[in-house]
């Protein structure tokens, strides 16, 4: 069984086609990235698949589950959007309480602790996010999205606005993610970056895949 698969997957707001038929099957484990200039559909195309919004035609199955009972998995996916907001009070600390809480899963500040640590935010701990650069606040989204242990993690442009060392930095953490087995499924705009970090790309243009799947 594939992570994630979809079939003929196509969103249209009034008369634009923001997603065209896009047919794709990845497998579970790789780093899989979608490729594609702005406004090229890629997050319209994550918002489906993690059913945040409804396709307008086509399916897709996400482990297996078809997507209008993407309620029942929801717990095994994780998701950093495209843009992250933090309550600029919150320490991260106080951050992934929060969602822990709002997900209610059990688990200690060890846990959590450790899944900061995961995302090289130790030095952090218990700094207010108002403090926090955009790079920093970007591996944050991403231990938000690691705290249910998911089988799936989709990133949204995680290094788009970040310095080029914090870009290195997120790489080295996405690569580290993948090798305990977790699927990955991110966007970005810069093709140097899917090159370096991804096992299979696919480029996105005006809501269709251009190029089909190749291996870097
Ligand atoms: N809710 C909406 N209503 C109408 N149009 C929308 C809506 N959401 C997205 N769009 C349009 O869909 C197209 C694709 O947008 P999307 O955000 O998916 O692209 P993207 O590839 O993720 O771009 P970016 O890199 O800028 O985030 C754009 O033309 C956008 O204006």
């Amino acid at each position: 069984m594939d992570a994630i698969t979809t079939h003929n997957l196509t969103k249209t707001y009034g008369k634009n086609t923001v997603v065209n038929n896009i047919n794709l099957s990845i497998k579970k484990g790789v780093i899989f990235g979608f490729l594609g200039k702005n406004g090229a559909g890629k997050s319209t195309f994550i918002n489906m698949i993690t059913g945040l919004v409804n396709p307008t035609d086509g399916s897709f199955e996400i482990l297996g589950y078809k997507g209008n009972s993407i309620k029942e998995i929801r717990h095994k996916i994780g998701v950093l959007p495209d843009y992250s907001t933090f309550y600029e009070d919150f320490t991260a600390l106080d951050h992934l309480k929060y969602f822990s809480k709002l997900l209610k899963l059990s688990l200690t500040k060890e846990d959590l602790i450790t899944t900061l640590k995961r995302v090289e935010l130790e030095d952090a701990i218990h700094l207010k996010t108002k403090q926090f650069s955009f790079g920093m606040k970007k591996k944050l989204g991403i231990a938000q999205a690691l705290i249910n242990k998911p089988d799936i993690l989709f990133l949204d442009e995680p290094t788009s606005g970040v310095d080029a060392n914090s870009v290195l930095n997120i790489h080295s953490i996405i690569k580290d993610i993948a090798l305990n087995g977790t699927t990955i499924f991110l966007t970005s705009h810069n093709l140097d970056e899917v090159e370096k970090l991804c096992d299979e790309v696919a480029i996105m243009n005006k809501g269709t895949i251009q190029t089909g799947i190749w291996n870097s």
